[in-house]
């Protein structure tokens, strides 16, 4: 698997340190709030399991699954709920955690149903952040990285189900995708 790799764009160190300061500051932020973590399924799982374990609050954890992307590489511009959350958000102060924005469109659909539950706050930590990559406006609250615009897998992150068990951020080489 690691011989599909090209280029490494965020090394597993980077990627812990950067979590470790993420969980400190998010620590901060819910202490005595309870937070309500929702992981964006699937990619978000592994940055999710080590991001919380990095925060020395209590909180409650929840998923959900919704799709926009048609193919491999192309959002479809649609988003429908694979799978909802099984709490209920009214009243909650709600933490958003994925592993990348990209269009904007999985997460702007998403916190416009929380709003629209009544959710008492809305926040959003992201590992990647691909601005170039943006349709609809939208920011995170924390980011971990910057990544350019190319299609970059790892971390969660896949390629037609696969990679997503590589512990860093990579690009892969352009044969893969022939
Ligand atoms: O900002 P956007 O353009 O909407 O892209 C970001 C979303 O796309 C990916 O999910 P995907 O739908 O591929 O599901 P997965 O996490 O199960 O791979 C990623 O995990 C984000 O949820
Ligand atoms: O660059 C990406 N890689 C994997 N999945 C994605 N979903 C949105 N952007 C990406």
């Amino acid at each position: 698997m690691q011989n599909d790799i090209e280029k490494i764009l965020v090394s597993e160190e980077e990627i812990q340190k950067r979590t470790q300061e993420l969980g400190a500051e998010l620590s901060a932020e819910y202490k005595d709030k309870n937070p309500l973590v929702v992981g964006i399924l699937k990619g978000a799982i592994p940055f999710l399991s080590d991001l919380t374990k990095a925060m020395d609050v209590k909180l409650e954890m929840d998923f959900m699954d919704v799709s926009s992307y048609g193919s491999a590489m192309v959002s479809s511009g649609e988003v429908k709920i694979l799978k909802d959350l099984d709490t209920n958000v009214e009243g909650r102060n709600i933490l958003i955690v994925e592993d990348i924005i990209d269009s904007g469109r999985t997460l702007s659909y998403i916190i416009d149903m929380f709003k629209y539950r009544k959710a008492k706050s809305i926040k959003i930590v992201t590992l990647l952040d691909k601005p170039e990559g943006r349709v609809v406006p939208l920011e995170a609250d924390y980011v971990g990285f910057l990544v350019p615009n190319e299609f970059v897998v790892g971390y969660g992150l896949d390629f037609i189900e696969h990679y997503r068990n590589l512990p860093y951020i990579g690009v892969l080489k352009p044969e893969i995708y022939e």
